[in-house]
């Protein structure tokens, strides 16, 4: 099998779990996997598509650019420059961006603090803090609809090769090593924010009754 299937499939695969739990509202989310190191070339998910489904035009190789590295009548996803950030500021291998009701809610919650943080829970284990009283911080960026300027303002946020921001009223993109360390990255941030909204909700719902 050469490289580059091993990696769609790869890629494939994390998509599949990921529509399994209902994260691609409305052809949302894009996701991406590095291929190559140099060149740096990456497979990312076609833009507009519903991520539900398995095809052969899910995905297209893109250059250190964003730029398809070969022929193809396939759009990159609108996002790519996001990726692109990453794969040319860190040694990740994997970009994994979803649009949840809970992100979404958590990223207006505390979007004026520019931040979210998170401490006292168990799956916090999930980053390597192993630490009883370990901090987690996910910084909130603006959505702005021009997308060089939103990647501009996610790349101060692009420092290691693990890492995830919030991007208000919009969603998560979160990278990590290879796809299994994104997605578990990814499975622990939406479960602090599924925790946090509901925790509010019920202690909202107590005090008025
Ligand atoms: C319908 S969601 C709006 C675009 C977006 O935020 C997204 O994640 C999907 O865009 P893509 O071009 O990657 O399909
Ligand atoms: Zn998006």
């Amino acid at each position: 099998m050469s490289l580059l299937v091993k990696k769609w499939e790869e890629l494939a695969d994390v998509k599949d779990e990921l529509a399994k739990r209902d994260w691609f509202f409305a052809t949302s989310g894009n996701l991406s996997i590095k291929v190559t190191d140099e060149p740096l070339t990456f497979l990312v998910t076609a833009s507009g598509k519903d991520k539900r489904k398995r095809t052969a035009e899910d995905f297209l190789l893109v250059d250190a650019s964003g730029k398809p590295a070969e022929p193809t009548h396939l759009k990159p996803s609108a996002e790519t420059l996001l990726h692109v950030e990453i794969y040319n500021k860190t040694n990740a291998g994997c970009v994994l961006h979803v649009h949840t009701i809970d992100n979404n809610v958590i990223s207006e919650l505390y979007g004026d603090a520019k931040e979210v943080t998170f401490t006292g829970q168990e799956i916090i284990k999930a980053f390597g803090l192993w630490e009883e009283d370990a901090v987690v911080r996910i910084p909130i960026i603006k959505n702005y609809a021009h997308i060089p300027t939103l990647a501009d303002e996610f790349s101060k946020h692009v420092k290691d090769d693990a890492g995830a921001v919030l991007i208000r009223n919009h969603g998560i993109t979160v990278w990590g090593r290879d796809a299994f360390e994104a997605k578990k990255f990814l499975e622990a941030w939406e479960f602090l924010f599924s925790y946090h909204v509901k925790l509010l909700a019920f202690k909202r719902a107590i005090m008025s009754v």
